[in-house]
Parts: structure tokens; C-alpha cells; sequence
């Protein structure tokens, strides 16, 4: 029989978990069954999840839970329960538990069955790169800052001085939404163009991803037209629409565009470490199951700075081997050329190194700032230090000297 394991965390004294588990695997599936007939009860057995096992941490407690230990309950569900869809999925496995004192969902393991029920990304890391022809290093991604309130001419101005810079990829900040300035349709046009005529000048080609918004019903539509009008990617502020959103925009063929999921609003669910979700399976596994290209998260360093082996797992999740195709890590927040060497590290080539303030801070400016990071960048795949090669290049010297 198929089945969807889910792994939560739980705090609670040395052998009180197996009960625990129990009232889980049950209350989340045929609730008490005991009492029942034996013919309801051996119908019902087909339907109750099941305790695989019960991980206490002996030494693993937490300082706000002095006299509590840590343990990991891992429950099968089985398929049969839900269909297959994650709002089903989430519903089955962390419905009304969410709500039901500290747990936390640290991962679910699809079973290959329910596992082909989801497409994945649509173009994943190697045709992403195909398109922009760029391989042996990662990409380089800015954001559009100080966007909001400002007209076209701003916009148009500020997306030609990060392409001129050597960005690959140049993306809306999420908190621009469709408006009477910079209406969405506008973006996408406008940005073709003026990343054509780059283009022209400089054989160097940069993809824009415009800001899919607005109400739900409408994205379907809004990303069709995008499609339509030649935009080159889609960034979703996948987690006030839900996972689902993403997914349907993933599979459907009259859209058919790389979809870069922004972390906004994750935190509100990710960031206990009592409740929630654990951030790699909400921002890495889900995200590629439902179809992401790009999944955004903050880096260990920045100034939102996710902790280390959760930023690391995050970037496993996305990439690891898997029937689906892998989508790209883009370590965010804060990002400067002085970090390219850790985000290297930690990250590959096969990674998205991402900034805003980090070009347009730039005292050249957003040309200076994004030569900056290519220059760090070549630098670190040389095995070059970057006070070294900055000895041969004024844009990071200057970028070392202001940021570290
Ligand atoms: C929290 S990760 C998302 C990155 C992002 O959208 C952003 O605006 C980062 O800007 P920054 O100036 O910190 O590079
Ligand atoms: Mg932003």
C-alpha cells in the first residue's frame, strides 16, 4: 500500500512520544477506532496512519524547555487518504495539528507514485542555462530597487544600467505590484525591449522576471498574456497564494515560463522552532515539487540571515538527485561581492547569487555593481583571493572597501 511519510518534531518527557505518535497517526486519519464492530475496524485498518518510528534526543533540549527532551515521530499516512494534491497533502498530514500545540513538520517523503503527480520545474537548472548560454559559473541575478512610485522612464533607465553591468537575470522586487505607473504589461514589453537593445550592443543577454500579482483569479490570465507579450520569466510571491497556486501556474502549457518563488511571507510559518514547517521541505522541497525554477531564501550571511545548516539543507532539498528537475538556489538578502567566496562554498556553481542593494549601492552605480560581482565571481572560480583581483579591478576594490 502506498504512503506518505511525514517526520515531526515534538518536545515533551522521556518516553512519553510512542503515545504521542499514536494519537497522531490516529486522530489524523480514522480518529478512535477500538470500540468500533471488528468489521468496521478491519475496513478502518486501511485507513489509519502508522507510527514507522519514534527518535527521542536524549541530550537535545532546548533552553526555553529546560526539562523536556526532543524527539522526531515519523507517521505513514496512507495515499489512499488524500488525493493527490498538496493542499490535500498539508490538510492529511498537518491539518488540524498545526493548530494542536508545539509541532512542528520537519519533512514528508513522497512515495514514487504520489511523486509523479508532480511535474516539478518545467525547465530546471540545465535549460535555464541553455537559454541564457551560460555555464562554469553561477548566475547573477539583481533586484529593482526604489521602483515604487517611480514611472517607466525610471524603470527602463535603472533595468539598462544592471543589464549593462553583466547580470544575467533582473527581477521585480516583490513588493512591486501591478500599478498605474509600471502596470505589469508595460513591464514586460518595455523590459524586452530595453534588454534587446542591450542585447544589440553588448552581446550580453538578461532575462527579466516581472511580478506576477494580483488576485488569484486573475494569474492564470495575467501570466498567459505575459507569455504572450515575450516575457522571459514569472516571480511568484508563492506563499500568501499557497503552493498550489504555484503548481497550477507550473503545469499549465499556454504559460509555460520559468517561475522564481520569492520566500516572502514563509517566515510566518517557517521561523518557530516549535511550530510550523521546517524551512528546507516549505522553501526547497516543496517548492520544487510544485514546480519552482528559482526558489529564493535568505543566506546564512545577509541581512536576513537564515542559520547555516538550514540554509545548506534548504539548498539540497532543491537540487538533489530526484526524477524532477532541479531547481536553482538563490541565496538572498544582503548579498555583496565580498560574500561571493562563502556563497560559493556553500552553494556551487549551480546557484544564483542575488542582490539589490548590493548593485545599486555601488558607487559606479548598478554598471559598477553588477561588474563588481562578475569580477568576484571570476575571481573565486580562478581560485583567485578577492583582494588580489581587485588589485586589477577598480568596481570590486571599490565594492571590497565599502562592504568587507
Ligand atoms: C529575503 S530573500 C529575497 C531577496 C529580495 O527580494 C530582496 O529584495 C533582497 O534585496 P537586497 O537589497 O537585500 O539584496
Ligand atoms: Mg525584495
Amino acid at each position: 500500500m502506498s504512503v506518505l511519510t511525514a517526520t515531526y518534531q515534538v518536545y515533551g518527557k522521556p518516553g512519553s512520544f510512542e503515545k504521542k505518535a499514536e494519537g497522531i497517526a490516529l486522530g489524523l486519519t480514522i480518529g478512535s477506532w477500538t470500540d468500533l464492530p471488528l468489521l468496521e475496524q478491519e475496513q478502518l485498518k486501511h485507513h489509519k496512519g502508522n507510527v514507522v518510528s519514534v527518535e527521542e534526543f536524549e541530550r537535545d533540549s532546548h533552553p526555553l524547555k529546560p526539562d523536556l527532551i526532543k524527539a522526531e515521530l515519523a507517521i505513514a499516512y496512507p495515499s489512499v487518504n488524500f488525493s493527490a494534491d498538496l493542499p490535500a497533502i498539508l490538510t492529511t498530514v498537518f491539518g488540524k495539528l498545526s493548530l494542536d500545540g508545539e509541532v512542528k513538520l520537519l519533512d514528508l517523503d513522497f512515495s514514487h507514485d504520489l511523486l509523479s503527480h508532480f511535474p516539478g520545474p518545467r525547465f530546471g537548472i540545465e535549460e535555464i542555462r541553455n537559454t541564457l548560454r551560460v555555464s562554469g559559473r553561477p548566475l547573477l541575478m539583481s533586484i529593482f530597487k526604489g521602483v515604487i512610485g517611480r514611472d517607466m522612464d525610471f524603470l527602463s533607465a535603472q533595468l539598462r544600467q544592471q543589464a549593462l553591468g553583466g547580470v544575467d537575470l533582473v527581477k521585480d522586487d516583490e513588493i512591486l505590484f501591478d500599478n498605474p505607473l509600471t502596470p505589469f504589461e508595460s513591464r514586460i514589453t518595455t523590459g524586452k525591449r530595453v534588454l534587446d537593445d542591450v542585447y544589440e550592443e553588448t552581446g550580453h543577454r538578461t532575462l527579466y522576471a516581472v511580478n506576477l500579482s494580483g488576485r488569484t483569479s486573475e494569474l492564470r490570465g495575467k501570466a498567459r498574456k505575459a507569455r504572450e507579450l515575450g516575457a522571459d520569466a514569472l516571480l511568484f510571491n508563492v506563499h500568501a497564494y499557497g503552493l498550489d497556486v504555484l503548481q497550477e501556474l507550473a503545469e499549465d502549457e499556454e504559460i509555460g515560463l520559468p517561475l522564481m518563488a520569492h520566500p516572502a511571507f514563509s517566515g510566518a510559518f517557517t521561523s518557530s522552532a516549535f511550530y510550523g514547517l521546517a524551512t528546507p521541505l516549505a522553501l526547497g522541497k516543496l517548492i520544487r515539487y510544485a514546480g519552482a525554477d528559482f526558489s529564493l531564501f535568505p543566506s546564512p550571511y545577509g541581512s536576513v540571515a537564515l542559520e547555516k545548516t538550514v540554509a545548506l539543507e534548504l539548498g539540497k532539498e532543491l537540487t538533489r538527485d530526484s526524477p524532477l528537475k532541479r531547481s536553482f538556489p538563490v541565496p538572498s538578502a544582503g548579498i555583496h561581492p565580498g560574500l561571493v567566496p562563502l556563497l560559493l562554498a556553500d552553494y556551487g556553481i549551480d546557484s544564483v547569487i542575488n542582490a539589490g542593494g548590493g548593485v545599486h549601492g555601488h558607487p559606479a552605480g548598478a554598471v559598477g555593481g553588477g561588474q563588481a560581482f562578475r569580477q568576484a565571481i571570476d575571481a573565486v572560480l580562478q581560485g583567485e583571493t578577492l583582494q588580489s583581483a581587485s588589485k586589477q579591478h577598480k568596481e570590486l576594490q571599490t565594492a571590497l572597501e565599502l562592504w568587507g
